[in-house]
């Protein structure tokens, strides 16, 4: 099986301090990978670089195959448009666009790169909007909107694009504990669609429930990478207990 995301030697730094060590890894189809780790350990940073959000500055990215950046040289602009229009992020603070309605949110990318007429991207935002339990507010502006429910706008604002990839930045960390139950509901739907995802998240039950991998990042590396069994039954690194153990 040929991956999806393949990371190699993936190195960032800011000024003098280096946030990513040559960090290697592979993502396969159909795969959940959760991301756990110490605050300031380089999480958000690697997510970024995937998306192109972060210039690296070493190393490799190939997604399907094929390089974002190799060896530290990026590719041209139309390769890296196109690659990543195929992953889709959803950030902690949601990143919706106060001035645009729920619908206007969804549609203002595929609108912009084209993808399909007005009528085929309504229909897309109609549907994603139910799937996601928001069908009611198309004409909602986000501020009328709570957390856990912008936040699930954002995750189908994040799907408009038929992405085959999705990444989430510690999608329920700026929610109130009662509101994260709803987008871990959809997160685990996507999971279940097979839908490929990487979840950076402190949220451990949920990340011991629905990933089919776990990395540990400390650091600026992958200080373990295992199914949840082999990172919560039996930590083999003591950075790693004493990390489970705040929690
Ligand atoms: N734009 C930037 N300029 C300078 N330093 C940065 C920048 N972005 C991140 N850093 C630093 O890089 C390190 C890694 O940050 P990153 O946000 O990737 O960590 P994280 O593991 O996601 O942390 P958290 O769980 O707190 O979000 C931190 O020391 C941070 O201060």
């Amino acid at each position: 099986m040929s991956s999806m995301i393949e990371v190699r030697q993936l190195q960032k730094s800011f000024g003098s301090l280096d946030v990513l060590k040559k960090i290697t890894f592979d993502v396969n189809p159909g795969e959940v990978v959760a991301v756990i780790g110490p605050s300031g350990s380089g999480k958000s940073t690697m997510l970024r670089s995937l998306v192109h959000l972060e210039e690296v500055s070493g190393g490799s990215i190939l997604i399907h195959g094929k390089p974002l950046v190799e060896n530290g040289k990026y590719a041209g602009n139309a390769d890296i448009k196109e690659i990543t229009a195929s992953m889709g992020m959803v950030f902690q603070h949601f990143n919706l666009f106060p001035h645009l309605s729920v619908q206007g949110n969804l549609e203002l990318a595929p609108r912009t790169l084209k993808r399909g007429n007005p009528q085929e991207i309504a229909a897309k935002s109609k549907e994603l909007l139910s799937k996601v339990g928001l069908s009611d507010k198309a004409d909602v502006y986000p501020s009328m909107l709570s957390g856990g429910q912008k936040q699930r706008v954002a995750i189908a604002r994040a799907l408009m694009l038929n992405p085959d990839i999705l990444l989430f930045d510690e999608p329920t960390s700026a929610l109130d504990p009662e509101l994260t139950g709803e987008v871990l509901r959809v997160i685990r739907q996507l999971a279940e669609e097979n839908m490929t995802m990487i979840i950076v998240t402190h949220e451990m039950n949920f990340a011991r429930d629905v990933a089919d991998r776990i990395l540990f990042m400390a650091d600026g590396e992958i200080a373990e990478s295992g199914t949840p069994e082999q990172i919560f039954g039996s930590p083999r690194l003591e950075r790693t207990r004493t990390f489970l153990n705040q929690d």
